[in-house]
């Protein structure tokens, strides 16, 4: 879809502008001033709201909330990065990542970039799957975890071959990570009409923790040099501020937070805020001393801006070593003076009284507060942090390990339990250790997920261990193989006389580089063979020499299909729709090329008689063509073959060569498109169609 199509879609808009964002690059982001209800109610526009349904249905376009884009814009992406998306379901930004990794490459080109997308909760990573599908992505791999314990599968040092080979990762890192954590969502207030009823301003103590820790993981797996983008639709600055500041207290001088005032200049924002007060059961404290006793264990004292906080904080995580980081001078992001100079829009929530010396002594100014009354929108918090050296590795193990305690199933209630207990007492390793076990034991015969996550994560700190000597652990790492429930394993698929075979049937050059890039999920037997780029490869063989510690949900793209087919197909596969573009500027057997006439024929009736095209010349074609899958090219008119055979993104179609038929095996929605918005067919209905069952069976020649 281009800007020139939306600009005309703008002028069918009339009174509903239809305009550009100012701060999106490039013109590629676009604002109705219209509500959901009344884009369906109103009969002006139905057709406009057909077309935004259905070109979002086949990915040309994305609907969301103008602000909820800013975040990966601030990630600032370049070519062959690796990003980490920490909570990314539904997925918008993860699609907005995907978009700006395929952006520069040219077609039939993979990037070399590799996105992966993590949700804990599995059915929103469907939804997830499904709402990055429309991208074709063979960058992209779905992960399933508490973000908080991400694997860093991370291999030892001497007992590894990979290891010898300096171009394979060694580790999970990288250059990028999304941490747009769970929060209690008070900026979406203007279209949550729920929320007026349970919005309390104390709500977002119940994220602060978790948001720290998943913070703190991405900060672990951020490269030296890398960006964190971290971001919340809430206004709370417990959730917010109070989480950056934290991270900075935690990560002494490894990290600094970036003043990115001169990025997307057009983008209205307000400076974090450096004082605020907490709520808690309708009382507003100041200080983390103000809070009663019995509530200490649950308004923590990093959710206070008072620098103070550092050395409460230093209590409650005094499993950190005094002198570590913390004695380091913090220039880059301690700074009394630029707090001192900032206008902090308290927004009614943090004290002006002695604010100076109540405030945080970190710039949190540097953070960005998008509000709704400045550009007509949601609101978003957004800060930036650059990893400047690896955390301190005391840090890392004794971070990790007190999240370990604190990960599960056993969500906030447990995270104050076993806050209250680190407050309570001093927690030595051996303690921790044993907790660890304890918890691992239980997770051998729980068959709760996400006690696995724990597993996991204790994964994490024996990596760390076996860095320093002690590799007991290592031996138990196989045991978890293939033990994701409900997941199937991700398996490299190397029959090498299928692929050979699939090779010569379809013409497939020697550069379409295919090993190490097919995969296959071993209950279907091997019935969906999926492409992956070199990057999602080198990950893969990563999470296999390190007892499969990544619990994938899905990866690739669909590129071959197992049929079933009587027809006499020499070729057990046949091509995915999904992988064609991807393939077909490396592909040179089985190509027709149709007129427009014919090839609008095909998508809209979907069989037809090799005796019915309009062009008797395709028909013989098609007629001696040996029996199986094929792929029809679009010939404009006035093209010749030779000039469409070096376009390497014509538009084609995924058919079966069937005894008398020709058969199209693409879905209702992707020929919907290619009907109405190639051939300017408006008559096609998708209710009309059977189902996708239908065209398995052409496939297999029963219809
Ligand atoms: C704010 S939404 C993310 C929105 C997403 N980034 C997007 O742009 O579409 C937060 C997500 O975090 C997920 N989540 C909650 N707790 C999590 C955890 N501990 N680890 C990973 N994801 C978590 C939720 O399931 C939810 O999908």
């Amino acid at each position: 879809m281009t800007s020139g199509e939306l600009w005309r879609m703008s002028d069918e808009c009339g009174e509903y502008a239809l305009s550009p964002l100012p701060w999106y690059p490039g013109n590629l982001a676009w604002h109705l001033n219209l509500s959901r209800k009344q884009l369906r109610k109103n009969p002006a526009l139905e057709s406009f709201h057909e077309f935004l349904k259905h070109e979002s249905e086949v990915g040309n376009i994305t609907r969301q909330e103008a602000v909820s884009m800013v975040p990966p814009l601030f990630l600032n992406v370049q070519a062959g990065h690796h990003i980490l998306d920490m909570c990314a379901a539904p997925g918008s930004k993860t699609f907005q990542l995907l978009e700006m990794i395929h952006q520069s490459k040219e077609p039939g080109l993979l990037p070399t970039a590799l996105v992966i997308a993590n949700d804990l909760k599995v059915q929103r990573c469907d939804v997830l799957i499904h709402n990055t599908k429309r991208m074709c992505t063979a960058n992209l791999i779905v992960t399933n975890h508490e973000a908080q314990s991400f694997p860093s599968c991370s291999l030892a040092k001497d007992d590894s071959q990979a290891y010898k080979d300096h171009c394979k990762p060694q580790r999970l890192e990288f250059d990028r990570v999304l941490c747009d954590v769970p929060c209690s969502g008070d900026g979406t207030l203007r279209k949550s009409h729920d929320l007026w009823r349970k919005w309390s301003s104390s709500m977002g103590n119940e994220f602060h923790l978790l948001q720290v820790n998943i913070a703190m993981r991405g900060i672990a797996l951020l490269k030296v040099g890398g960006r964190m983008v971290y971001s919340t639709c809430s206004m709370n600055p417990v959730e917010n501020e109070a989480v950056v500041a934290e991270l900075l207290r935690r990560s002494g001088s490894s990290v600094e937070l970036l003043d990115v005032s001169s990025e997307l200049q057009e983008l209205v924002r307000r400076p974090g805020l450096s004082t605020w007060k907490v709520n808690d059961k309708g009382s507003w404290f100041q200080t983390h001393q103000d809070v009663p006793d019995s509530r200490k264990n649950v308004i923590l004292p990093s959710m206070f801006p008072s620098s103070t906080s550092i050395h409460e904080s230093h209590t409650v995580y005094n499993s950190f070593d005094v002198n570590s980081e913390y004695n380091v001078p913090l220039s880059r992001n301690f700074n009394i003076e630029d707090t001192n100079n900032v206008n902090c829009d308290t927004g009614g929530i943090s004290s002006s009284n002695s604010a100076q010396s109540l405030g945080s002594k970190f710039p949190l100014y540097r953070c960005m507060r998008i509000v709704p009354h400045d550009q007509d929108g949601g609101a978003f918090f957004i800060a930036v942090i650059r990893k400047l050296s690896p955390l301190n590795e005391n840090q890392v193990i004794k971070v990790r390990k007190t999240e370990n305690l604190l990960s599960g199933n056993r969500t906030v209630k447990l995270q104050e339990q076993c806050q209250h207990r680190i407050v309570s007492e001093v927690l030595d390793d051996n303690k921790l250790l044993d907790e660890q076990a304890k918890l691992s034991v239980a997770n051998q015969t729980s068959k709760d997920d996400n006690l696995i996550e724990v597993k996991m994560a204790s994964d994490d700190v024996e990596y760390s261990q076996t860095e320093s000597g002690d590799r007991s652990h290592r031996t138990n790492k196989l045991d978890y193989r293939h033990k994701w429930k409900g997941i199937d394993p991700v398996l490299f698929f190397k029959d090498e006389d299928v692929i050979k075979n699939i090779v010569s049937f379809f013409g497939i050059e020697e550069s379409f580089s295919l090993e190490g890039r097919l995969v296959t999920r071993s209950t279907d037997n091997a019935r969906r063979i999926y492409y992956v780029s070199k990057a999602v490869q080198d990950v893969l063989e990563l999470n296999v020499q390190v007892g499969e510690q990544i619990k994938i949900a899905s990866l690739g793209v669909k590129m071959f299909e197992r049929h079933r087919s009587k027809d006499g197909c020499s070729c057990a596969y046949r091509l995915s729709y999904e992988g064609l573009s991807l393939l077909f500027p490396y592909m040179r057997k089985r190509i027709l090329y149709a007129s427009p006439v014919d090839f609008q024929h095909l998508v809209q009736y979907r069989t037809i008689n090799f005796a019915r095209f309009a062009d008797a010349r395709f028909g013989e074609e098609a007629a001696s063509l040996m029996p199986g899958c094929c792929v029809v090219v679009l010939r404009e008119a006035h093209q010749i073959a030779d000039s469409i055979a070096k376009d390497p993104s014509p538009i084609a179609i995924v058919c079966w060569r069937g005894k008398a038929t020709m058969n199209v095996l693409v879905s209702p929605p992707d020929r919907k498109e290619l009907l109405e918005y190639r051939f300017g067919f408006k008559a096609f209905k998708v209710e009309d169609e059977k189902s996708n069952k239908d065209i398995d069976a052409l496939a297999e020649g029963s219809l």
